[in-house]
């Protein structure tokens, strides 16, 4: 049986040759290559865009001369560099930005998500960590992604750093995810328990990203391009590593060295969309009233170099080369899913389908009526960048395996108290949606995972499902659509074979949004 195991896991990782696909050993074979795959392809994804090999893409370092090359620009260090950082992936990118660079870094101070050192030591990520005599000051705070009292003095640390420099010096902003609640900086006299209720109620009534960033940003001392200020003469290098959809750079931890375009008009407007303008408090008119009334205008960010250094795209760019060395004709579909997971879930369904009757019944076509209402769906989603028809396109004459890959963040309107995740949430609807149609002679696997390891409050980082699951779930007296009644995906998983479905990274240390992988394997 190990023997037996170990051929398969060969198989696994092997190019695949259209001739394995056959007899009811290599079916076999194929049923467990292709979960393995699915989970290796997944790690590829999160591989890309790791701390160490992002930043040793992006920056590169003579050590003659001192000369550091960020995409086209040179910058020459000289015992003049300075880092600061906020975000939940600024651990790691710190470790990897003072190991290229530790000779010549005078001070850092970073804001990371409290108790990440414990979780990266527990997990055994050395490489995430700073070494014991590291010139990185580290804070830790903003439990729960909201900014609280330890977060607020990283952030006055932060600015103290940037205030005390000069034209000689060169500052190294590294910024991820979660970074806007790592650097409260509230402008007086809003005060932290303000901006807190501001952004929790925000954030309950739907705000998006964009909206609730607009408001935070006019009321920071930091965002918004006030960090960027604050260390004016000094040249500013921000690297970026985005977990928004189309790596907007002044949204992501909104901005801190980008120019705020937003005026105050833009901020009532969302106060008002979700009922919040009656019931501001004092200090917050205050402070819009008196940026209206700003003579100096927005901030200016001529001394700055933003680069977005890790996103979603490259991920996934590194995921499809991955998948054709497989032997897989790979297309990315969109960086850019987002909407309500259960439209997302038909839509790869659908997808499955209509893809499936294109590769094993090549002559027959999809039916007209499927065609249409994907691409109805399609529309809805709303995707800018979907290459549906090309992904299509793609199928015509291919006779081997497929894999369709995808990116973004659905969203789940929580209605059950129930355990579980988006990516979880999203595999589970996938499941039960493939489950409804007979899909031909194809084996399809659908996979959801989050790049950062950790599928909403569970250690799973996302699942893998196949058209079967719901009927082997009821052979094992597990209702699904109760389940997703409950929002219940996570207990619904550990129970179905035995948790073998779920995906298990750990935390990764790096966080671009959650990956869609789509396989097809005609039979
Ligand atoms: N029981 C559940 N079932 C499905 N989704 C859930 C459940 N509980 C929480 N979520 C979703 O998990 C998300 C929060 O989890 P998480 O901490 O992974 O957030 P995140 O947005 O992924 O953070 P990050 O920006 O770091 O990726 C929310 O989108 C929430 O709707
Ligand atoms: O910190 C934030 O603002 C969000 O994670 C988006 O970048």
């Amino acid at each position: 049986m190990a023997a037996a195991l170990q051929v398969l896991r060969h198989l696994a990782r092997a190019p695949l040759s259209p001739l394995l696909w056959g007899g009811p050993l290599a079916r076999l074979a194929s049923s467990m290559a292709l979960a393995e795959q699915a989970e290796q392809l997944f790690e590829s994804t999160v591989g890309a865009v790791l701390p160490g090999p992002m930043l040793q893409r992006a920056l590169s370092l003579d050590p003659d001369s001192g000369q550091l090359k960020v995409r086209d620009r040179s910058f020459q260090l000289q015992q003049n560099l300075y880092l600061v950082g906020f975000g939940k992936a600024v651990l790691g990118m710190a470790t990897a930005a003072e190991e290229l660079l530790g000779q010549h870094l005078v001070q850092g101070v970073i804001s990371v998500p409290k108790g990440i050192r414990a979780a990266m030591e527990s997990a055994g990520k050395q490489e995430m960590l700073l070494k014991p005599h590291s010139r990185v000051q580290v804070f830790e705070g903003a439990e729960n992604n909201l900014p609280d009292r330890d977060a607020l003095r990283a952030a006055l640390a932060i600015r103290q750093l940037a205030e005390g420099l000069t034209a000689d010096d060169l500052l190294l902003v590294l910024i991820s995810g979660g970074g806007s609640a790592l650097l409260p900086a509230p402008i007086p006299p809003v005060t932290l328990e303000e901006k807190q209720t501001l952004t929790k109620l925000l954030a309950a009534r739907g705000a998006t990203i964009q909206e609730l960033n607009t408001i935070r940003k006019a009321l920071s001392q930091l965002k918004g391009g006030g960090l960027a200020q604050a260390a004016y003469p000094a040249q500013v290098v921000s690297l970026i590593l985005s977990d928004v959809v189309g790596d907007p750079v002044e949204v992501i931890a909104s901005g801190p060295t980008v120019a705020s375009i937003h005026s105050v008009q833009d901020c009532l407007h969302i106060l008002n969309r979700y009922g919040l303008r009656a019931a501001l408090p004092r200090s917050v008119k205050t402070v819009l009233a008196r940026a209206d009334s700003d003579p100096h205008g927005p901030h200016t960010c001529g001394h700055v170099l933003n680069v977005i250094i890790g996103s979603n795209a490259l991920a996934l760019a590194e995921a499809q080369k991955q998948a054709e060395a497989l032997g897989y004709r790979a297309v990315v579909l969109s960086t850019t899913m987002q909407g309500d997971v259960k439209s997302v879930a038909q839509f790869y369904a659908l997808l499955a389908r209509v893809a499936g009757t294109r590769l094993t019944m090549p002559g027959a076509g999809a039916s007209v009526e499927e065609d249409e209402q994907l691409y109805e769906l399609a529309a809805e989603l709303q995707l800018p960048d979907l290459q549906l028809k090309e992904a299509l396109e793609a199928m015509v004459g291919t006779r081997g395996p497929v894999c369709l890959l995808a990116g973004g963040e659905p969203t789940v309107q929580l209605q059950g108290s129930g355990k579980g995740g988006r990516n979880q949430e999203l595999a589970l609807r996938v499941g039960a949606e493939l489950g409804q149609w007979p899909l031909g002679p194809i084996d399809v696997l659908f996979l959801s995972g989050g790049t950062d390891g950790q599928d909403g409050p569970t250690e799973a980082a996302g699942a893998w499902v196949r058209p079967e699951l719901t009927s082997q779930a009821a052979a094992q007296g597990l209702d699904v659509a109760a389940f997703l009644a409950h929002n219940d995906s996570h207990t619904f998983f550990c129970r179905f074979q035995g948790g073998a479905h779920l995906l298990h990274t750990g935390l990764t240390g790096t966080n671009v949004m959650d990956a869609h992988l789509l396989f097809l394997q005609p039979r």
